[in-house]
């Protein structure tokens, strides 16, 4: 037995369509195409029945036991044909595969089926896009958080919480290269404690720590936010970038002193036209050394240098 088509039956014109494929294996048989119409005149009828008794679609085989060509649906088998010759599975497998398409070609039905088929498959694989998409966004924040925490890192002075050496050198470089294009003022306030060595061997390396976060704080307090940037060179060495004029830049750096309790030396220099970073941090370098030399706890400007003793604190 070779069961080459199997049909799902619906309606009409399914069966309608059943009858024309029947006709067409029987002539791709080489059997009789009349008789074999004349056998579908009687088993039409009983499809017909068969189905509107079922009241969903039906089954239909086509099938060749022997000699004979069988159609086959609910447990009813009628012959349709009968062949001379003895046909091969090969012919009758490419048959099957002919007329399938035929039917799934024209079966309306089917064609839902499979595009209900289709637009499942298609949204459940969006779905599992969408699972993927969301597991991979929320990756990727944590890895933004994780890069914005190693890049604050590298930039800030863990103790102080302040920007480090390596991120003041930067923003110091950009600074000086934006404010000379834009003839923008520019001072460098540069900070030492005095006898800091003494604070820490009298307390504690400990309260050293704590006096120089308060040394930050004070620094944060007395600048604008944003504009400003205070930072941390190393050990008990502050320095300011103020975006302004000498005039500001004393107001902040007695602001400081003050606050400190006049144990801290200052120095400032401002960007004088064709200035190179190097030229600005030596003025600077040099305002604080004068601070220190005069007697600490003072501020000394770079193109003064004389010392500021009406803001000495002591
Ligand atoms: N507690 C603490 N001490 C530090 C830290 N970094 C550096 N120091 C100490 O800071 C002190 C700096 O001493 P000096 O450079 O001699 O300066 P000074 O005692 O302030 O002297 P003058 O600047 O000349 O007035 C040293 O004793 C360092 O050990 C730190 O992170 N925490």
């Amino acid at each position: 037995m070779s069961v080459f088509l199997r049909l799902v039956v619906i309606a009409e014109p399914d069966r309608y369509r059943f009858a024309r494929f029947v006709l067409e294996a029987v002539d791709a048989l080489h059997g009789d195409v009349f008789s074999c119409a004349a056998a579908l005149v009687d088993i039409m009828p009983v499809l017909r029945t068969d189905h509107l008794h079922k009241g969903t679609s039906l089954e239909v085989l086509l099938m060749v036991v022997e000699d004979t060509l069988y159609c086959e649906w609910s447990g009813r088998r009628m012959p349709i044909a009968r062949f001379e010759l003895a046909t091969s599975e090969h012919i009758l497998a490419e048959l099957g595969q002919r007329l399938r398409l035929a039917s799934e070609s024209t079966d309306p039905d089917l064609l839902i089926r499979r595009n209900r088929k289709i637009e499942d498959e298609l949204a459940s694989a969006r779905a599992r896009a969408a699972i993927e998409l969301s597991a991979l966004e929320e990756k990727l924040e944590s890895k933004k958080a994780e890069l914005r925490e190693s890049l604050h890192a590298a930039e800030v002075d863990s103790l102080t919480n302040i920007y480090n050496r390596g991120a003041y050198d930067a923003r110091l470089q950009e600074a000086i290269l934006r404010c000379s294009r834009q003839s923008e003022p520019l001072c460098l306030i540069l900070m030492d404690l005095d006898y800091f060595k003494q604070i820490n061997d009298q307390h504690g390396h400990q309260y050293g720590d704590e006096y120089l976060k308060r040394m930050a704080q004070i620094m944060q307090e007395s600048v604008r936010e944003y504009v400003d940037i205070p930072c941390r060179m190393g050990g008990d060495e502050f320095v300011i970038i103020v975006f302004a004029g000498v005039a500001t830049a004393k107001r902040i750096a007695e602001k400081i002193l003050v606050d400190m309790s006049g144990k801290v030396s200052i120095g400032i220099a401002f960007l004088l036209p064709n200035d190179s970073l190097e030229m600005l941090v030596g003025r600077s370098d040099a305002a604080l050394y004068e601070a220190k030399r005069n007697g600490r706890g003072r501020i000394a400007v770079s193109d003064e240098i004389v010392v500021d003793t009406s803001i000495h604190v002591v």
